[in-house]
């Protein structure tokens, strides 16, 4: 296996006035919706031949896991499944992204696996860059606690074993500036904006919607972000397994600029390709120049929010 040099680039300053283009505009991303089991080198050898599928078989060259793919999205594993990020060599799960990142000189955005730091755990995304590199960590900073259930609704409370995030996270790649959400992260506007501020050309959410917040609001949640902030959206569910405790929706999905859908999926396993080209961003933004309507004046929260994501 590769060893995986710690080079986490430095999250990019605020970006205004016009879109800034990355070296690469028009790409394949490949959404890999795996079936996560309880048997972790399974989900780590599943992954990868999804990664090699979706890089080698189908041309993507950004490639997208779901959140929590080496591990059952269930708090009581969590701690058994987890890796210590520090002692890297000891990790398989970020040893496989590292190596198959390298071997097929593609950018993975990794979903999520549970990361252990001194005995405290975070559901935490890795980004790799061609190299192997690491390129970025982020910690889920929303955590799903569920209060009194809906009618068939899953009792769920991550805060019992996992601690928040403290930091958003964006990457500056050759696919453009990527900004991260870990599924829950979704549900709130102000980090996508923030996101938008920074310059994202795409925001990736690895997730785990379940069956009743799934059909009602995982699609709805994607558009909006991405149609609030005119750039795209990409999210990463596991599939479906009927037999679990917490049944996941699936329904990974690319959204573009305009809020339609690009590309999307059922609940079984699959690797979904969509194109991405960021010159959809500049035509939107160019129709409905929204940053240039927006009232700055009244409401002053933005300008906190890009003080706040840059410190
Ligand atoms: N993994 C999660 O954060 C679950 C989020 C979810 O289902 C929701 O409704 O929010």
């Amino acid at each position: 296996m590769a060893s995986i040099s710690n080079r986490t680039v430095a999250a990019q300053s605020f970006v205004s006035g016009p879109l800034q283009m990355p070296k690469i505009t028009q790409f394949k991303i490949g959404i890999c919706q795996l079936k996560v089991t309880t048997e972790k080198s399974g989900n780590i050898f599943k992954a990868r031949n999804m990664v090699v599928q979706a890089a080698a078989e189908q041309g993507a060259s950004l490639i997208l896991l779901p959140e929590m793919w080496n591990c059952p999205y269930s708090t009581d594993m969590f701690a058994k499944f987890s890796e210590d990020f520090n002692d890297i060599e000891s990790a398989p799960s970020l040893l496989m992204l590292s190596e198959v990142a390298s071997s097929f000189g593609v950018t993975i955005i990794g979903g999520s696996i549970p990361e252990n730091d001194a005995g405290q755990l975070y559901n935490t995304c890795c980004v790799f860059g061609p190299n192997g590199e690491l390129m970025a960590k982020h910690r889920k900073i929303h955590l799903f606690d569920m209060g009194k259930p809906l009618p068939g609704e899953v009792q769920f409370k991550e805060s019992d074993n996992i601690s928040a995030g403290e930091k958003p996270t964006v990457v500056d790649t050759d696919f453009g500036c990527i900004g991260i959400g870990i599924c829950h992260d979704i549900r709130f506007p102000e980090l996508a904006m923030s996101y938008s501020a920074r310059g994202a050309h795409l925001i990736c959410y690895p997730g785990a919607f379940n069956m009743s917040t799934g059909a009602a609001l995982w699609e709805l949640e994607q558009r909006t972000r991405a149609v609030d902030n005119q750039l795209y959206v990409a999210s990463c569910s596991p599939s479906r397994d009927s037999a679990s405790s917490y049944m996941i929706w699936g329904h990974s999905t690319v959204v573009g600029p305009m809020g339609e859908i690009i590309a999307t999926t059922g609940h079984e396993e699959s690797v979904l390709i969509a194109e991405i080209d960021y010159a959809a961003i500049q035509r939107t933004r160019e129709s409905l120049a929204l940053e240039s309507h927006r009232r700055k004046d009244i409401y002053q929260f933005i300008d906190l929010l890009r003080e706040s994501s840059n410190s």
